[in-house]
């Protein structure tokens, strides 16, 4: 039995309740440096906990190709985890409710080139899924001595379509 889940596309509204979209749309809230520059000031709801650190990683992912199928989701109960493209390519974020301490049906969207996205803590997601080269991300989560990490095999996978 194929589960199938079709791309949605991303907003910050849509994406609320799992995190928040991270780009340069709309209104600054500030001209900085001279007016040369527009700062989309705090917009991540950023969080380690009180015994992490924030840390910014390096991570090259292979990239994925449509559809995909997704066979795990996990979650990050310490803290929150942001993913920031150091190139122009579009992900995959796919996200899900708890239901009883597992992923809910899985929502997926897409970005567009230059947006990253800050998963709030504890909510499930499939691993970083780029779907061009390079797929080159500054990913900004917690540090510190736990864990931090809870992963859930799905069988049967969902199939995620555009
Ligand atoms: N495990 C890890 O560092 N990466 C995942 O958390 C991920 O969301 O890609
Ligand atoms: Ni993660």
């Amino acid at each position: 039995m194929t589960r199938n889940i079709t791309i949605e596309p991303l907003s910050a509204s849509s994406f609320a309740p799992f995190g928040d979209v991270l780009d340069a749309s709309g209104t600054p809230d500030k001209m900085i440096n001279a007016g040369l520059c527009a700062r989309h000031h705090d917009r991540a709801n950023l969080d380690f906990g009180p015994d992490g650190r924030a840390g910014i990683s390096i991570f090259n992912a292979e990239p994925r190709a449509l559809p995909y199928s997704l066979t795990l989701m996990e979650r990050h109960p310490d803290g929150s985890q942001a993913f920031l493209p150091m190139s122009d390519a579009a992900f995959l974020v796919i996200v899900a409710a708890d239901d009883n301490g597992q992923p809910g049906t899985p929502r997926a969207f897409l970005t567009t080139p230059h947006q990253g996205i800050n998963l709030h803590r504890g909510i499930w997601h499939g691993v970083l899924t780029p779907l061009k080269s390079p797929g080159i991300f500054a990913v900004v989560d917690r540090i510190g001595g736990t864990a931090n990490l809870e992963e859930v095999h799905l069988d049967p996978p969902y199939l995620i379509n555009a």
